[in-house]
């Protein structure tokens, strides 16, 4: 399979070509940055060094020319790109044939007129966004080879809702009640292209966009229930957890929720179902999402807690996941035993 890459210089983008190097059925054949890029023509290893003498591939401008040139000669095309670049450029793309695994938030949503609200812009591209399959990798639908449009989640939702769905696909939910999510996030979440905000000597441990983070509308549609979303910043580099708590029904036992949790997850190889809390350290620059939960029978109140690398499980390798699924392989196909080391790029600890 022939890939490209869209945002090759960025966190996410750097993660993804790591791991489709190690793919054996996939072939990067481009490498892309944006239009005006202060790194177009620099070598892929030159931003990113821990792939110097792996990867040392120019990085190309993006353009309509490139477009033209390329794109016939493409299976499938990666966005790690911000959102308005995916929604003005996915269906281009499909209608040659391209397979899009889009990982901006730009087909996640459903209801075309939550855009404007959560992400800001009007969506423009209706028909690629009727057609968009969300990506999430241990519960996808039953029809997800048949679109030519991945969304590959959120990295907040991934986390969020690995732990909410054995609980609301089996109903054990107390209807109506409410469900809590506290996100934490390490700053990589915020890309590579800084602010004062998240700059080091700025970030502390705080909730932000409480009650309006664009996540909130991924979660409750993709949970098919409201849920409120509290996300916050720390002070680490990569690694994200989220605690979701729920009241359950009065019939519901531990037993019922042992079972939910372990018949979703006991054949998932990058799900690992933990005896305690699980810790940004055990997940970080690994495709694992690691998840506990606690249940309190007298008070019918759950506590789901999953913890995932941001930019992997988050993004990159769920991409992957996605991938494999396309491709009829495992999900976790070139990602298990192969993980990525710890070194030497920004985002690195
Ligand atoms: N960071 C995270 O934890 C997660 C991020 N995501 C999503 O993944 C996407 C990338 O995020 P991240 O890697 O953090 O962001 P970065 O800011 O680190 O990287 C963005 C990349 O997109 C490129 N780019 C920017 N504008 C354009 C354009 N107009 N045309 C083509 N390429 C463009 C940039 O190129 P250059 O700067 O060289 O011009 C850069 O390579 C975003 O949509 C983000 O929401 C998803 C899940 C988790
Ligand atoms: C810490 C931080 O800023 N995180 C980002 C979320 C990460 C991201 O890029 O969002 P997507 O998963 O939707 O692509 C934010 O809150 O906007």
């Amino acid at each position: 399979m022939k890939v490209a890459v869209i945002g090759a210089s960025g966190y996410v983008g750097a993660e993804l070509v790591g791991l489709l190097l190690q793919h054996d059925k996939v072939s990067i054949s481009h490498l892309v940055v944006s239009e005006n890029s202060t790194s177009n023509g620099s070598l892929f290893s030159e931003l990113h060094a821990r792939w110097l003498g792996i990867c040392d591939v120019p990085l190309q401008a993006f353009s309509k020319q490139w477009f033209e040139a390329a794109v016939d000669e493409l299976d499938a095309v990666f966005f790690a790109t911000p959102h308005e670049f995916s929604v003005e450029w996915a269906q281009a793309f499909i209608e040659h044939g391209v397979q899009v695994f889009d990982l901006s938030g730009g087909f996640r949503l459903k209801e075309p007129a939550d855009y404007p609200t959560f992400y800001g812009f009007a969506h423009t591209s209706l028909r690629a966004l009727a057609q968009a399959q969300y990506g999430l990798a241990e519960w996808l639908p039953e029809n997800f080879t048949d679109s030519e449009l991945v969304a590959v989640p959120g990295c907040y939702p991934t986390a969020s809702l690995l732990s909410l769905k054995p609980v609301m696909t089996n109903q054990l939910q107390l209807a109506d009640s409410l469900i809590v999510v506290n996100g934490i996030s390490g700053v990589s979440g915020a890309g590579r292209n800084g602010s004062l905000a998240t700059s080091f000597n700025e970030v502390s441990l705080r909730p932000y966009n409480i009650l309006k983070h664009r996540h909130q509308p991924e979660i409750s549609q993709e949970a098919g229930a409201q849920v409120i979303f509290n996300p916050h910043l720390a002070p680490f580099k990569r690694g994200l957890l989220a605690t979701v708590t729920l009241t359950l029904n009065a019939n519901v036992t531990a037993e019922m929720v042992d079972q939910a949790f372990v018949n979703a997850y006991q054949d998932q190889p990058l799900v690992r179902i933990k005896k305690q809390c699980p810790q940004i350290d055990d997940v970080a620059h690994t495709p694992f999402a690691d998840i506990f939960w606690q249940y309190d029978e007298s008070k019918q109140v759950l506590v789901v807690t999953t913890a995932i690398d941001n930019l992997l499980k988050g993004a990159a390798s769920q991409a992957v996941q996605c991938l494999n699924a396309k491709l009829g392989l495992p999900l976790g196909y070139s990602l298990v035993g192969q993980l990525t080391v710890a070194q030497s790029t920004g985002a690195n600890a």
